[in-house]
């Protein structure tokens, strides 16, 4: 009797003692990074994702700069939101591609304390069909552009003499997280982020710089409704598997996990799950994120397994089909 009454209280004790453990391990530390008056940079925020963020952040307080290749999509952009929040943003015509162009951007607008490189290129087709140039568009936009902005960025964020946190967020896609049919380029170019990102964090860390990297699902934006002219119909359905959103509410996610100095931020149901079960080694400084990591992670990777069971039976069947 006195055997099963302790065995019951080892039990219990159990998620206690790890709750206790991961209280004191999870690294880096929790953070907050406040945006009000201060300066919030955002690549590609002309359009979709971006411009529904350089809107929210202007509406709770901050100092808005945002930088694309189009002055004209930039200026109509500083326009909507100068009529939807009454405020200025500056904008910056530039080429992400451009590390001289974008050094200069970033020198003009002065020192950034919420860098947010968003700018993103997407043209999803088979590898074997696709052109190797477009291949190349995607690495150099989505990856590349990515390391100029951050590399333009980076000395001044680190020699600032506001020695309050500051923030490098990194948009990158739930196909970021797992390889979707017609994504080769497109994926390897977010999952690229994902490592420039983990190793980022380790050396910018002693800064008080802290690396967030959000994972939208399909998000309803300019750039979106441009892809799905050309969709190949395997990636509209297996991508179908995490729900739509609109580029408001990923930017509410995105600007709070970005604000709570998050890591990974997922943007919906699915994508939490997809956090988890692709969690890996990543930085979590949350200790209840980190406790649902563990105990979920076995779960988490059989229904990652069912769903793969279903999307090659899908791509089966449709080739059944033609
Ligand atoms: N919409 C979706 O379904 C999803 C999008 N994402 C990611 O979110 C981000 C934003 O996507 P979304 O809002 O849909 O994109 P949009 O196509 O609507 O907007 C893209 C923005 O990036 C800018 N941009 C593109 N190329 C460059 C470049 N070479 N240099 C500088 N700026 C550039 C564009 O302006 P301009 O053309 O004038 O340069 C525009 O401001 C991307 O990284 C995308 O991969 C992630 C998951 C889902
Ligand atoms: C463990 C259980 C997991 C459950 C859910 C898995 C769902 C995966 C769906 C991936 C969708 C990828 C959409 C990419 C959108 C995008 O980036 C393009 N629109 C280009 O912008």
């Amino acid at each position: 009797m006195a055997d099963l009454n302790l065995a019951f209280l080892l039990f219990l004790l159990t998620p206690v003692l790890l709750l206790a453990v991961l209280f004191l391990i999870a690294r880096p530390r929790p953070v907050r990074i406040p945006i009000k008056n201060r300066h919030v940079f955002i690549t590609g925020g002309s359009s979709g994702i971006g411009l529904a963020l350089a809107q929210r952040a202007a509406s709770e307080g901050a100092r808005v700069s945002i930088l694309a290749r189009s002055q004209g999509k930039l200026d109509e952009a500083k326009q909507a939101i100068q009529l939807a929040t009454g405020i200025d943003v500056a904008t910056f015509a530039a080429d992400v591609r451009d590390l001289e162009a974008v050094k200069r951007a970033v020198e003009e607008a002065g020192p950034i304390d919420v860098l947010v490189v968003n700018q993103g290129v997407f043209v999803p087709e088979e590898l074997d069909r696709q052109a190797i140039d477009e291949v190349k568009f995607m690495l150099d936009v989505n990856l590349v552009g990515s390391f100029n902005m951050i590399k333009a960025a980076l000395p001044s964020m680190k020699s600032r003499t506001d020695r309050r946190p500051v923030s490098i967020a990194l948009m990158s896609s739930q196909a970021g997280q797992v390889g979707i049919y017609g994504y080769t380029a497109y994926s390897a170019s977010k999952f690229g982020l994902r490592g420039l990102a983990e190793a980022l964090q380790q050396e910018v860390i002693a800064d008080d710089i802290h690396v967030s990297l959000v994972f939208p699902p399909d998000t309803e934006t300019p750039g979106f409704v441009e892809e799905n002219k050309r969709r190949p119909q395997l990636t509209n359905v297996i991508a179908a598997s995490s729900g739509a959103m609109k580029a408001e509410d990923v930017a509410k996610k995105a600007l709070s996990g970005i604000k709570s100095g998050s890591f990974i931020v997922p943007c919906n149901f699915e994508g939490l799950l997809l956090s988890i079960a692709t969690a890996g080694l990543s930085p979590q400084r949350s200790f209840v994120m980190a406790f649902f990591e563990v105990i979920a992670v076995g779960l988490v990777r059989l229904l990652a397994l069912f769903f793969q069971w279903n999307w090659y039976r899908t791509i089966e069947k449709w080739h059944a089909q033609h």
